[in-house]
């Protein structure tokens, strides 16, 4: 029987990093869908497309030659036969990411591509059926809401931010705090205008990670899953 996980959540709650780990520990496939918003504002500013132009961003979305590649243990991303896993990651894109997610059309676009990916993976692809652990910020509403277990992943503004300074500058004192606002904060209120993940929709059970090591939120996130499945079945 194949399963899909869909996980929500502001930044800094560790959707990423558990997600992944989940997946790996289930034998099932993992989509990093910001990880498509990511690679979709590289790919308009590598076409030279102004992101303030929507017209311009949906065309070049709907153009892009993505590639995502599945496997926990080593996922990719290529554009183009370009790999861009690290160039995606910078301080550029993060801080430009937000103009392509509040696009609609190129909202609506990234959506179709990644309900296929989940799609092929309930029936065959890297998984060989088995399914997926897909997250981002509108997978358990708007992409899979049809999800077999669906999870919003959150945690406090303060051991977001905590937890991206450590990640990005290796500390967690008031400069880098400061210098990671605009990653976290001002990206999230962006995001939030068109999608919402900070309250968990009908169904979605809330893993709150404010007070959880990382080993303790994937532990928490597959005790969900096995108890929606135990119900399930
Ligand atoms: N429960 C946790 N406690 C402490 N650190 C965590 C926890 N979950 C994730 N992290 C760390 O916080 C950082 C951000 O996690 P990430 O998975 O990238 O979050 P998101 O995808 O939600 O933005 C990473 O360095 C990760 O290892
Ligand atoms: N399903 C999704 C996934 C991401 N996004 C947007 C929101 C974020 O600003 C960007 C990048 O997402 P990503 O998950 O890489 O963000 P984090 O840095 O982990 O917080 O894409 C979205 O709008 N919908």
């Amino acid at each position: 029987m194949s399963t899909v996980v869909a996980v929500d959540g502001p930044s800094g709650s560790g959707k990423s990093s558990v997600s992944r780990e989940v997946a790996a520990r289930l034998g099932l496939a993992y989509l990093d869908t910001g990880a498509m918003y990511r690679a979709a504002t590289w790919w308009c500013t590598h076409q030279g497309v102004d992101l303030a132009d929507g017209t311009a961003v949906t065309a070049a979305v709907r153009a892009m030659p993505l590639v995502m590649g599945m496997d926990p243990a080593a996922p990719t991303v290529h554009v183009d036969g370009h790999d861009v896993a690290a160039a995606i990651r910078t301080t550029e894109i993060s801080a430009a990411v937000s103009a392509v997610a509040t696009t609609l059309d190129a909202r609506a676009e990234l959506g179709a591509r990644q309900r296929a990916l989940i799609d092929a993976e309930r029936t065959g692809g890297f998984s060989a059926g088995r399914g997926v652990v897909a997250e981002g910020r509108d997978i358990t509403t708007v992409v899979a809401p049809d999800a077999d277990v669906r999870v919003l992943l959150t945690a406090s503004e303060e051991a977001r931010l905590a937890r991206r300074a450590r990640e990005v500058h290796g500390t967690d004192d008031a400069a880098a705090l400061a210098a990671t606002h605009d990653q976290v904060l001002r990206r999230d209120a962006d995001d939030s205008t068109v999608v919402q993940f900070h309250v968990a929709a009908d169904g979605v059970v809330t893993v709150d990670s404010s007070h959880l090591t990382y080993e303790g939120t994937v532990e928490a996130v597959l005790d969900v899953v096995a108890r929606t499945l135990a119900v399930r079945s």
